[in-house]
């Protein structure tokens, strides 16, 4: 089914954030839709896709490793975004066929500026080449029955920004998220949110316009000011994944603990949740103080589930695997 994009509020591909348990905390606190971090497509294709029968997923594992490169289960099967990072049209085609079946829409980063995207010409490198952006989204739109998407930053002019825009609308993908920053813009530089406008103005695909929404009231802060259908955040999130209750946020001590509960149900590769943890540790707080330090230390989610209290839930939640995993 076509997933539909306008009016939702959307949380955004985080590397290393992104996975299960944080795409269902954010859907529990009001998510419509939920993206998944960012995987490379060479990376997919050295993947098998498995059914995880203990834990009821679906999980994409590197061959001959345990490695789990993408988990979902079909509770977000109908708003999970999956984000691949891509600089080849039938590479990206084949990767996108492992996993299209499993998420509801498949989107291609065209917005990291980091240097392993770049020059891998994946990443923002492609915003400088519009024809490789229409091969790659069209091979896509032609051979897959899932919704395609893009994400992009802004260009050096927003004339630019909108006539690369008009070309990938073309392509016939079922929405684009704009960045409002241009790839030299350091996060801490404030999204230009005019130039998400100017988009908006001149497509009629939905525009999910990103960057800097930080409260509730931003959603709609930033849907006035631009224009665009859907909103999506991300540092936001990270740091209290409540932000998408329209109640308000609740206290990050609590949110906290709720993703280390999540990430101990869906056992969560133990690296991607100590590294969420200490993002939202390093913003209200500090790694040099206990609880930080005792993250940093963890070996186990038997030492996490320690340090938040939930060593009972952590117990109660292995005697079930095991008892499902014995039957
Ligand atoms: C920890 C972290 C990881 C990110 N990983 C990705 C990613 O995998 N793919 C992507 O397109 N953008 C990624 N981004 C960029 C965000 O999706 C978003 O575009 C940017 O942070 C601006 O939104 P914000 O102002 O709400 O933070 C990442 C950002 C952060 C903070």
């Amino acid at each position: 089914m076509e997933i539909n994009y306008r009016n939702k509020i959307v949380l955004a591909p985080m590397v290393r954030v992104g996975t299960l348990p944080f795409r269902l905390l954010a859907a529990q606190y009001g998510a419509d839709i939920t993206y998944g971090e960012e995987i490379i497509d060479h990376k997919l294709l050295k993947c098998g896709r498995h059914m995880n029968d203990v834990l009821g997923t679906i999980d994409v594992i590197e061959k001959g490793t345990n490695s789990v490169v993408f988990r979902t289960c079909p509770v977000e099967r109908s708003r999970v975004v999956f984000q691949m990072g891509t600089s080849d049209a039938v590479r990206a085609l084949k990767a996108a066929q492992m996993v299209c079946k499993d998420v509801a829409a498949l989107d291609i980063n065209m917005g990291c500026p980091k240097s392993f995207s770049i020059s891998g010409g994946m990443g923002a490198a492609l915003l400088t080449k519009p024809d490789l952006i229409h091969d790659i989204l069209t091979t896509l739109k032609r051979n897959l029955d899932t919704p395609v998407t893009c994400k992009i930053r802004l260009l050096k002019s927003s004339q630019d920004t909108v006539e690369l825009a008009r070309r990938i609308e073309k392509t016939g993908v079922s929405a684009l998220a704009v960045h409002g920053r241009k790839v030299a813009d350091r996060p801490r530089d404030p999204a230009k949110w005019s130039e998400i406008a100017d988009v908006v103005a001149a497509l009629s695909v939905p525009v999910i316009a990103n960057g800097d929404v930080f409260d509730y009231e931003d959603f709609e802060r930033i849907k006035v000011a631009t224009g665009a259908s859907s909103v999506m955040v991300a540092r936001g999130a990270l740091w209290n994944a409540s932000i998408f209750s329209p109640q308000g946020k609740l206290p990050w001590e609590d949110v906290k603990r709720e993703y280390v509960r999540k990430s101990i149900l869906w056992d969560n590769d133990l690296k991607s949740t100590k590294h969420t943890l200490k993002e939202m540790i390093m913003h209200y707080s500090c790694l040099e103080l206990p609880e930080g330090k005792a993250v940093i230390k963890s070996e186990s989610y038997a030492d996490l589930a320690r340090l938040y209290g939930e060593d009972k839930y952590h117990e109660h939640v292995n005697k079930q695997r095991l008892s499902r995993g014995s039957r």
